[in-house]
This record gives C-alpha cells, structure tokens and sequence, in this order.
C-alpha cells in the first residue's frame, strides 16, 4: 500500500489508474484548500471521461411510493407514518396500475417503488404474495415496463416475516418479473452510526449479504449512500470499500448481475424528524460537500461502477447539473413523483421533463442519451 498521503502525490496514483486505498480516500475528503478541490474534480472529470466517456445519460421512469406505512423509525426520515396518522397512505392496485399507465403513455420504460415496512400488507397472511401481486398485476398491463423495486430492507423484510431466506424471496420476485433492486437502505454501511440513524434496520453485513446474492441470482442492483449527517470521512470511505469489494467479487465470481450505479444521496433535514435534525443542525445539504464526496467517489469506485449520478431532488438541477463535472455520466430520472426527500423538506422538485434534463446536460456542452435501468441505450 502506499503511504505518501498528500493529495497531489494520491491524485498522480489515481491518474496513473491506481486503486485508491479508504485512507488515501480521507485524505482527499480532508481538503480544504480550493486549488487541491479543483484538482481533485479534474481528477474525477478526467477518469469519468475515460471510463464512460462524454455522454449524459438519464431515464424516464416514474417513482410510486406504494404505502408510507412503515414499522421503523429511522431517524433521518419524514416519509414514514403509522397506519391512522395524518399524511399515511396505502395505495389500492388499481391506483398503482393507473399511475403506471400514465407514466407509460409519458414514455416511461422504468417504475422505481418503494414503500414503508406496512406489517397489514399482507395476502391471506402472508407478505410474499401481497408483493408478488403488485409485480404481476404491472408486469401482466405492462410486460415491456422495467420494475426496479424493493430495497434490500424490504427483501429482509418480507423474508422475516414469512420465514424465508433471502434467495428465496429475491427469486420468486424475479420470477414474477422484478428486473432490478433499489441500492437504497444502505445509509452509511457502518453499524456504529446505523445504531443512532436507523437502529431498527438490516445490519451492514445483512445489506451486503441481500445485494451478493441478488447478483447472484441475475438481478442488478444500484447502490447509494446517505451522507451529510453524523458521519466521518472514516466512515465515508469504509462504506465506499465495501461497495468496491462487493462489486470485485460480483466480477471476480462472475455472477450474472452487478451493482450498475452509484448515488449519493445528501441528507435533507428540514421536516426530518428533530433529534438528527438538530444534531446536523442544518436543513439542506451542503453543495460543496456533496460534490468533494462525488468527485472521490468517482476516483475510488469508477474502475469497477462506471455509472455515477447526483439526485436532483436533493441538489436542485442546477447543483445536480454541477455534480455533472465532479465524476457524475448519467442525471437520473424524470420520477414523476417524487415523495420520500420531498417529504423532508427537499427543494429540487418532484418531476423532470425529459427536455429539461436534456437542457441541462447541453448546456455543459455534453451529448445526452436516454437510457434504460440498465444503462442501454433507448431512443425516442
Ligand atoms: C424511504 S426508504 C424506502 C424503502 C425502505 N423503506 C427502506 O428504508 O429501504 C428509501 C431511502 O430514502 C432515503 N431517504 C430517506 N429520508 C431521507 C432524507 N431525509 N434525506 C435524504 N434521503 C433520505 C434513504 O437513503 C432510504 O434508504
Ligand atoms: N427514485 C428516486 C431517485 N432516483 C432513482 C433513479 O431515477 C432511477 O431509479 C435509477 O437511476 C435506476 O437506474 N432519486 C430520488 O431522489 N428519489 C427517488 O425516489
Ligand atoms: N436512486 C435510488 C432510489 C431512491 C433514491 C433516493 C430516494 O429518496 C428514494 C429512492 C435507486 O434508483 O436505486
Ligand atoms: S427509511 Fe424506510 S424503513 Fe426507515 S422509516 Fe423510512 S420508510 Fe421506514
């Protein structure tokens, strides 16, 4: 391993394509001086330009957040109601399929649903078949849509309460048609802070246990993580290594699927519920950060995901059309809806028009293309 931790002599490594180790990683998250930021940033546009090149991608898809009803209480989340509460909601399938057919005849080729942990939804006692029929019902209507549903909390969910193991849930999700999983609930992959954010939740080892063997099985999944609360740059780059290693064994054991992307998801505290809130003492992410964050996320992940993307409901367009030039190819997708960050006081809007999102890659003098979920191309 190296050790000459100063930022110019880890940027020269990461230039000449070596792997960065987390603590070379720290280093550069530890920078403060501008002149050293932009270099990092030119290290991470130079790297994305060879990796994958000049184009922007993004996807129409529309979000349906199918219940809020969820038995956790994560600290960072204002999506989340008891059954009864004002604001909770349970959507009927005739409404998911409604939203679907609206979201098609807009030119969608991806759902994204997630939903609360809802111990009611259940058929005939059973958790399994109440997510199984959602699938089915959209896949019968829609057998072109892409679904990229269900995190891996909702995995480890469902399997609990049915008394399955996690391969059997994930493979009767993708017999029933479930073409992706969602790389969310992974917070910060470091139980330490999971205990005070999202105490309730899967374990570190249990999310990566769920996403191996989801690759396992031949489904893609993306990966995320939520920044910008209690965590260190430490805790930062630990939860980068075990993607990175998650993905070389993905590769080295040639599974049928891999992690196709990564996200950074800054945290919004504005209506979060007020401990963590207080405790961050802010309500909206910090730009700079987040893109410090993007940039070595790139560096240190983009030999082996080749596919970053900032959220524009978190960042605003503007800031997720930056986070453009610090490492980032591909701008998301339309949503239609967007409720979960919305719902926490996000400020960046809850519905992109393809053209929008075509603006503003143009206006970086970078091509676009739409995509599918899996990062082929689609044309119009
Ligand atoms: C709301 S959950 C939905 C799926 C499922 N209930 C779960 O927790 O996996 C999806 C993701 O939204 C993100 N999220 C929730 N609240 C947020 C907030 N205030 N700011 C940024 N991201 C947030 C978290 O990363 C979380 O894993
Ligand atoms: N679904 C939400 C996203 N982004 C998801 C992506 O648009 C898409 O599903 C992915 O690129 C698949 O390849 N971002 C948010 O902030 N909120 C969402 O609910
Ligand atoms: N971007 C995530 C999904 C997601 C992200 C953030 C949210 O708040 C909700 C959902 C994925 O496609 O895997
Ligand atoms: S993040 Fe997911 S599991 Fe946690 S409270 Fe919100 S909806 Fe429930």
């Amino acid at each position: 391993m190296i050790l000459n931790l100063t930022a110019d002599t880890i940027l020269n490594h990461a230039i000449a394509g070596d792997d960065l180790s987390p603590e070379q990683g720290v280093v550069l998250l530890q920078q403060t001086d501008p002149a050293i930021i932009e270099n990092i940033r030119l290290v991470s546009d130079t790297l994305r330009s060879q990796q994958v090149g000049e184009t922007v991608t993004y996807v129409i898809n529309r979000n349906i957040n199918f219940t809020n009803i969820c038995e956790q209480h994560c600290s960072f989340c204002a999506f989340r109601r008891d059954a009864g509460d004002e604001g909770a909601f349970w959507l009927e399938l005739d409404q998911i399929l409604e939203k679907a057919a609206e979201a098609v005849q807009r030119g969608a080729t991806e759902i994204c649903m997630q939903g609360g942990l809802n111990l009611e939804a259940k058929i005939n006692g059973k958790s399994l078949p109440y997510y199984l029929n959602l699938i089915q019902a959209l896949k019968t209507q829609f057998p072109h849509l892409h679904l990229h549903t269900f995190s891996p909390q909702e995995v480890q969910f469902i399997a609990r309460e049915d008394h399955l193991s996690y391969a059997d849930v994930i493979i009767a999700l993708r017999d029933a048609g479930v073409g992706s999983m969602p790389g969310t609930a992974a917070e910060i992959l470091d139980d330490s802070v999971r205990k005070i954010i999202c105490p309730e939740k899967i374990n570190t080892a249990t999310w990566l246990d769920i996403i191996e063997t989801a690759h396992r099985l031949g489904i893609p999944t993306t990966s995320t993580m939520l920044s910008g609360h209690i965590e260190t740059p430490q805790q930062q780059m630990q939860h980068l290594q075990q993607l990175r290693s998650l993905q070389q064994k993905a590769i080295e054991q040639d599974y049928p699927a891999r992690i196709t992307e990564f996200i950074v998801l800054p945290f919004v505290g504005e209506t979060a519920p007020s401990p963590l809130r207080r405790r961050v003492g802010r309500d909206q992410p910090i730009l700079a950060d987040t893109l410090l964050l993007t940039a070595v996320a790139r560096i240190f992940l983009g030999h082996y995901i080749p596919n970053h993307q900032p959220s524009w409901v978190k960042l605003g367009l503007d800031g997720a059309t930056e986070a453009l030039q610090w490492g980032c190819n591909d701008i998301g997708g339309t949503l239609m809806e967007e409720h979960i960050t919305t719902m926490a006081g996000a400020k960046g809007g809850t519905c992109m028009e393809p053209e929008t999102l075509e603006k503003a890659i143009a206006s970086l003098r970078r091509p676009y293309q739409q995509r599918d979920t899996l990062y082929h191309y689609h044309s119009r």
